[in-house]
């Protein structure tokens, strides 16, 4: 479905991001990934080569540096001459633990997995324009609903749904041919999320492989939004507003926190 289109795929050197890579570089098309660390996407980049990309390039920094963030579109455009498709799918690092009152921390989050995304949105967005392309943003249940041991990372991604969704709408009303799909993704099988989460979230961890493929699929066909796994994030939501208490409940059951201890992420 993506043969020979021009995409930005971030956080692309572990995890879901890692495998839309791939899932891209099947379809043939031209990549430009990008995360801090260095030495595991130029193996990304060469596993993409191997696995067919028309093209596979890297550009290694930090996302709390907005400078780093226009940069990476400003490759794109020098790389391909054009953009079809911006996945923002990179997220900083946080605690999975009770709130500790560290609000430094939560304006820190945001810069990187919020404010990061609306800038590299404003620099693609002349070259969206001209391909119709799209802007495929990766969020999560917590994203859409208050869980606990998240309060940083939540706030974030709940300012993702109101910045997009908002401009979403004006896309529709100024006929800007701009696809733009929030993903709401589940409990995903990522090194990252196993090693945080396991023993303490009782639900099984979904396969990373076809949660990137869902994404694509969604960003691609210009839905709005992605639910992944379909009944872990689709029924929480239609209870989400009909009956938060049942809601509340259910995903308290959800948690073991006999075996909670704090982590870094
Ligand atoms: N796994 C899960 O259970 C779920 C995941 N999601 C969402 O899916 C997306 C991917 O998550 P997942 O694959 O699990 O995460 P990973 O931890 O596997 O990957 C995160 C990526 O972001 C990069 N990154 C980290 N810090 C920065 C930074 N400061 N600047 C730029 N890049 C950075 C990492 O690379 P490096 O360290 O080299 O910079 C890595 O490539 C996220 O948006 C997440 O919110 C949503 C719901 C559930
Ligand atoms: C466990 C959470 C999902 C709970 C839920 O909604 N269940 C619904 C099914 S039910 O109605 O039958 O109960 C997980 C949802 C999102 C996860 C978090 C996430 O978004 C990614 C984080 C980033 C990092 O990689 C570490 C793990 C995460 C904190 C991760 C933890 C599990 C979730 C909260």
């Amino acid at each position: 479905m993506l043969k020979g289109k021009r995409v930005i795929v971030t956080g692309a050197s572990s995890g879901i991001g890692e495998q839309m890579a791939y899932h891209l570089a099947k379809m043939g098309s031209h990549i430009l990934i990008t995360a801090r660390t260095e030495e595991k996407l130029k193996k990304v980049v060469a596993q993409c080569t191997h696995l067919g990309a028309a093209s596979a390039h890297y550009i290694a920094g930090s996302m709390d540096n907005l400078t780093f963030a226009k940069q990476v579109v400003h490759k794109a455009e020098n790389l391909f001459g054009g953009l079809d498709m911006l996945i923002l799918n990179h997220i900083g690092h946080t605690y999975f633990g009770y709130f500790d009152g560290n609000v430094d921390h939560v304006r820190d989050l945001l810069k990187i997995n919020f404010l990061s995304y609306a800038t590299m949105t404003v620099a693609a967005l002349p070259m969206l324009k001209i391909s119709n392309g799209n802007i495929v943003v990766v969020s999560s249940v917590a994203g859409k609903i208050g869980l606990p041991l998240t309060v940083p990372y939540s706030t974030t991604k709940f300012a993702l749904d109101g910045f997009f969704s908002s401009l979403r709408m004006e896309f529709i009303q100024q006929k800007t041919n701009v696809s733009i799909t929030l993903c709401i993704i589940s409990y995903i099988d990522t090194d990252s999320a196993l090693k945080t989460v396991s023993g303490v979230i009782q639900q099984p961890a979904a396969p990373k492989e076809e949660c990137a493929l869902e994404i694509i699929k969604g960003g691609f066909l210009r839905k709005r939004e992605v639910y992944y796994q379909y009944h872990a994030t689709k029924i929480p939501l239609l209870l989400r507003d009909w009956a938060p208490e049942i809601l509340q409940s259910l995903l308290l059951m959800n948690y073991n926190m006999d075996n909670f201890q704090r982590k870094e992420v």
